[in-house]
């Protein structure tokens, strides 16, 4: 049944789910039982935030009711709403590293570890794929000065954090150069975590990724066929998003949410904003603009993917 009037007039079930992610990188997941709703289905462990309760609170308790374990720490992962035919569900996503005891089913439901390649193998519930995306996204989101050289570029790419996804933003360069620069960054740096803003072949060629442009995500009818690596488009607001989300993309760029050197009076979003768009989004959300990696505690309680830019960790601009 196709769903029924606008989100704001429907059912909105908060729910607090918690992603356990073992230190090799399995997370575990969970089988509703027989007797629940969508029973069968895969999911996350975790279930509704009661009325009074922080969604801090709801994780504490919806973990040691299903699997009797004590959480320690956790961070928030994604925010996300899905609409099912009969109501809408927000699914605030923490991932959490550090608890106590071993999980077991305490609700019936089987369990089972599985790594981030292996996911695909079990049928998760359908709200759920942006999660997996997010799991699969570094939280750091680095862009090349606009004119650095090839050889200083090599020069300090060991230097940067290896946990990141990396594009190579180089406006003025032919795409001769161009070519030859990605080539030559791709033999020292992770291809899978190299994104590039020229031909979507050329991604497709190397096993890149490949970022839009905002005017790109609404000139391009669908998501560019080829390309293995992630897709990620520049959004400002909640139209580019949904264009983004329906082309199929991986994760989306939303910015400015602070002044930059190069724009310092260009309107910012503030984190609260950012927030709302990004829990609308769909898909995971890196924060843009005068922020680094020292914003990162801060972008993910918004509800970011994490935190993208040129300065924090190239210096100037
Ligand atoms: N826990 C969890 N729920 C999810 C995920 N994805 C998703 O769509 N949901 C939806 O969110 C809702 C979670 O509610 P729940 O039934 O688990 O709630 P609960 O643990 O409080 O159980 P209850 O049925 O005893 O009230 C369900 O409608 C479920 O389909 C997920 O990954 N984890
Ligand atoms: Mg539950």
């Amino acid at each position: 049944m196709p769903s029924t009037g606008p989100d704001s007039v429907r059912k909105l079930v908060r729910i607090a789910v918690g992603v356990l992610r073992r230190a090799n990188g399995d997370v575990l997941i969970a089988q509703r039982p027989d007797g629940k709703e969508a029973a069968g289905w895969w999911e996350f462990p975790g279930g509704k935030i009661e009325a009074g309760e922080s969604v801090e609170q709801a994780l504490h308790r919806e973990l040691r009711e299903e699997l009797g374990i004590q959480l320690q720490s956790a961070r928030r992962l994604i925010v996300l709403r899905h609409a099912y035919p009969d109501k809408t569900v927000e699914l605030d996503t923490w991932l959490v590293e550090r608890w106590q005891g071993d999980p077991q089913s305490l609700e019936d439901q089987a369990l089972a570890w599985s790594s981030l390649g292996r996911l695909g193998d079990y049928r998760l519930l359908p709200a759920d794929g942006p999660i997996l995306n997010a799991l699969r996204l570094p939280s750091q989101y680095l862009i090349t000065p606009p004119d650095i050289s090839a050889d200083e570029l090599v020069r300090r790419l060991p230097a940067l954090p290896t946990d990141a996804l990396l594009r190579l933003r180089l406006p003025r360069l032919a795409d001769v150069g161009y070519r030859r620069l990605a080539g030559q960054v791709a033999e020292c740096w992770a291809v899978e975590r190299l994104v590039l803003d020229r031909d979507p072949a050329l991604s497709a060629a190397l096993g890149a990724g490949w970022h839009a442009s905002e005017a790109a995500l609404f000139e391009l009818a669908q998501r560019p066929s080829g390309a293995s690596g992630r897709m990620l488009g520049s959004c400002h607001g909640a139209k580019s998003l949904a264009r983004a989300r329906e082309l199929g993309f991986d994760a989306a760029v939303l910015g400015p949410v602070r002044p930059t050197p190069s724009h310092p009076s260009a309107p910012t979003l503030d984190w609260s904003a950012f927030g709302a768009l990004a829990a609308d989004a769909g898909l995971p959300v890196y924060a843009i603009g005068g922020v680094g990696p020292s914003q990162l505690a801060v972008a993910w309680q918004a509800g970011a993917q994490g935190v993208a830019g040129i300065s924090a960790w190239f210096g100037g601009e």
